[in-house]
Formats: structure tokens, sequence, C-alpha cells
């Protein structure tokens, strides 16, 4: 397998706070590289110096083979770097369509598409409609997204990073308040996206990281203290005293 990502030697620090420190990990073709810490352990920040939001103190992100440290969030997505974000940065106003089709738009990168009615362009139409029907919510196209479900909202997040036709994701937890069906449905859906474009994930929900992940590293402030598949990292004596024992004290 190659590595889509590779990120070397990441630092960021916020006044005397190491939020990352000497990070270096690899998203390989095909994979979903799960990233788990406790809250506050810098996975977030890790994330958006990858998408380029954030910019490390040192360090490189090397994206299918080329160097993009320098470049900023829109030319890294359009180079094929799609994301999903913690918060929703969906258009609630907007038809579940809308939303698809200006996601899109962004991927079209033609400023001139701005002067045309959108909604009418045939070629972002059919990118819309088919990122919906991938996530199941071709049915919604009409409503407006204040008016679905937080479930609906976050397939719908999946579907506008599709349309950009990424060549990998970032995704920062996308199960976040999906109740237990929402959360396997996105789980289903994950594994059969990870063949086109692999999955840098991050997730809380431990059930989903075992299930889905086919490496998991940890993050215990701003450091990776160990990778490996999910067995591995069940049973890494220093993960179970950093990380998941402590959580089995509070079960
Ligand atoms: N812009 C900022 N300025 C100052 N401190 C920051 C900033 N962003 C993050 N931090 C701090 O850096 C640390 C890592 O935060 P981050 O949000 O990356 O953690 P996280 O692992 O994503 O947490 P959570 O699981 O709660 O989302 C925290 O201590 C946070 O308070």
């Amino acid at each position: 397998m190659t590595d889509i990502l590779d990120i070397r030697g990441i630092s960021k620090s916020f006044g005397a706070l190491k939020a990352s420190d000497d990070i270096s990990l690899t998203l390989k073709s095909g994979e979903i590289h799960a990233l788990i810490g406790p809250n506050g352990a810098g996975k977030s920040t890790l994330i958006n110096q990858i998408a380029g939001g954030l910019k490390p103190d040192s360090g490189s992100v090397h994206f299918s083979g080329q160097d993009i440290t320098s470049l900023a969030a829109p030319a890294r997505a359009r180079l094929g770097l799609g994301r999903t974000f913690q918060i929703s940065q969906l258009a609630p106003e907007m038809t579940v369509l809308q939303n698809a089709v200006f996601g899109a738009l962004g991927a079209d990168g033609r400023v001139s598409r701005f002067w045309r009615p959108v909604m009418k362009d045939r070629s972002l139409l059919e990118v819309a409609r088919s990122a919906l029907e991938r996530v199941g919510l071709n049915h919604r196209a009409g409503e407006r997204v204040s008016e679905i479900s937080h479930g609906e909202r976050r397939q719908l997040e999946v579907a506008v990073a599709l349309t950009q036709k990424p060549k990998a994701f970032l995704m920062d937890e996308p199960m976040a308040g999906l109740g237990h069906g929402g959360s396997e449905r996105l789980t289903g859906f994950l594994r059969e996206l990870k063949q086109e474009a692999p999955i840098l994930l991050v997730e809380h929900d431990m059930d989903a990281v075992f299930a889905l992940a086919d490496r998991v590293s940890v993050l215990v402030y701003g450091r990776i203290i160990a990778t490996g598949t999910a067995d591995e990292i069940r049973t890494n004596p220093l993960v179970r005293e950093a990380y998941l024992g402590d959580e089995e004290e509070h079960a």
C-alpha cells in the first residue's frame, strides 16, 4: 500500500502548550486510520494542520508524493484532500440539494460559474445528486437543512465532501450525535468509501473505531504514544494506562 498522506515531525505550540509534539503518521491507500485520544489531546489541531487551516511551527505534510506544507486549505482541497468538520459547515436555510451543489461548485474551481444559475447546471446537479445517492439522502434533496435530522446532516456533510471527488478524507468525529442505527449505517458506508479514498478518522466512538479502523494511532498530550491494529492498541499497556484503562474505570 502506498502512502497517500505522509505527516513528518509536525509540532505546534500555543504559548507554553505543545498541542502537537513531533507527530509523524501516514495514511495508506485503502485504509481507515483512526486517531484517538482524550479530550484536549490535540486531535483537531493535528487535523487542522493537515487540512491547511493552521500552520505548523515545524514539520511537513506530503500528499500524493507532493509537499503541500505551504499550501492553503482551498489549494489542498483542490488537490483532492477532502474534509468533514466537527462543527457543521452546512447552510441551514438552503436545501439538501443546494448544499451539495455548492459543494460541487467549490470543487469545480471556475469562478465564471458564479455568474450562471448554478441550480440549472446539469453537470453540477449530476455530481450533487450522485453524492446524495451514495450516502442515501436523495429522497431528502428538496428539504431545508434546518428540517432534516442530526444524523441526516452528518450524512449530508459526507455527501458535500464527496462532491469534491477526494483522493483522501479527513473526518473529524463523523459519528458524533448519531444514534446506534445512524452510526452503524455510516460505519458500513465508510467501509465502502475507504476503497476509493482512504480516511484519517478522528472519532470518540470506540465501538466504531475498533470495528472500522485498519490502524489506530493514540494521541496523548500532543504525542503519538502508539500506532497499530485495533487488537494491538486494545492490548497495549501504555495505551491502557494512558487512555483506555482510564475510560474503563469511569464506565
Ligand atoms: N487556537 C488555540 N489557541 C490556544 N490553545 C488552543 C487552540 N486550539 C487548541 N488549543 C489547545 O490545544 C490543546 C489541543 O486541543 P484540540 O482541540 O486539538 O484537542 P482534541 O484532542 O481535538 O480535543 P477534543 O477531543 O475535545 O475535540 C487543548 O489544550 C486546547 O485547549
